[in-house]
């Protein structure tokens, strides 16, 4: 798995869980946990982590670890009757060394194949047999490329229906110098409002209070703009339509015991998902849901990724 330009190496992280650390001929990296299948660093050829873990994350079972980017999956948050954002983030991923042939070219790149199939106790509270294969590739700029399979394996003939999401943790400098491109106008369900739908206002989404918000129908591309680091984050993603948009500040910081009570002003939650209208998939049915992020060094100031703003002047 590993050539003169990259690396993949598996060892034991926190608490002795294994994990996968990828590293590009550049100097970026990343990590990714079994337990999970989570990511839990990306850093850039600079060292510089891009990703929010908190300090209080516990790398134990069966709490799913705080940060990086765990999955969700069956279920995102409670739009069904499985534990809040279902089991795949709780459960131990094996890694995959003969998965079927991807499309994309992953020549020169580092990457890694997990695999979760579900137990005995998993098919009683979700009774259908899956393979859900993830690969997690570095590429050679140092983007982080998650694609994820999920095949329906039912022998009974029944067809299954998901929600998902990948629920990335982005590290930024301060919340209130954030702003995020790509959703203005969009419909949205407010999770703080009973899940309701309101349209977003025209402007880029900025932060001030507690949000919980899925947009629906999403560009492919969003930008999360962090004007103190001058970073811009990129997520491209494919096959995942909406976007959840989480920050818990400050009270609901204090009520999380694995969270630290100022740290929401250090993360932001940008979710590539699709929620609104589950994933339903036949026997031997396979979908797939592919991100990639990249972080990109900018001056940008408030409008200047649009450059009809800047034209307007607002
Ligand atoms: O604490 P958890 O289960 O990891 O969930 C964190 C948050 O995840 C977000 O995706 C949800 O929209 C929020 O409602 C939820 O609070």
């Amino acid at each position: 798995m590993s050539s003169e330009r990259v690396s993949v190496e598996l060892c034991k992280g926190i608490n002795g869980l294994d994990k996968v650390v990828l590293r590009e001929v550049r100097g970026s990296s990343a990590e990714v946990y079994l337990y999970g299948g989570q990511v839990t660093s990306w850093k850039n050829d600079h060292g510089e982590e891009l990703l929010f873990v908190s300090n209080k994350a516990i790398f134990k079972p069966p709490k799913a670890i705080r940060g990086g980017i765990p999955i969700c999956f069956p279920q995102f948050a409670s739009h069904g009757s499985l534990e809040q954002h279902g089991f795949a983030r709780n459960r131990f991923w094996t890694i995959d060394n003969d998965p079927p042939p991807f499309p994309t070219n992953s020549s020169n790149k580092a990457f890694v194949d997990l695999i979760l199939r579900p137990s005995e106790e998993d098919m009683k509270i979700w009774p259908h047999s899956y393979e859900f294969r993830l690969r997690v590739t570095l590429g050679s700029g140092g983007d982080l490329m998650l694609t994820s399979r999920i095949r329906n394996t039912n022998t009974d003939g029944k067809s299954f229906s998901f929600t998902f999401a990948y629920h990335t943790y982005f590290s930024v400098s301060d919340i209130s110098e954030v702003r995020v491109e790509g959703l203005e106008t969009l419909d949205y369900l407010d999770n703080l409002k009973e899940k309701q739908r309101f349209t977003e206002q025209g402007d880029a989404i900025t932060f001030e209070f507690e949000v919980d918000k899925i947009y629906l129908s999403t560009p492919t591309k969003i930008a999360i703009l962090d004007h103190e680091k001058k970073r811009t984050f990129v997520l491209r993603k494919d096959g995942l339509p909406d976007a959840v948009v989480w920050n818990p500040w400050d009270r609901k910081a204090k009520a999380m015991a694995d969270f630290g009570d100022d740290e929401y002003k250090h993360m932001l939650c940008v979710e590539a998902a699709a929620v609104e209208k589950p994933i339903t998939l036949k026997p031997g049915e396979e979908w797939r849901g592919r991100q990639e992020l990249s972080a990109v060094p900018s001056s940008y100031c408030s409008g200047q990724l649009d450059p009809q703003r800047v034209l307007l002047g607002s």
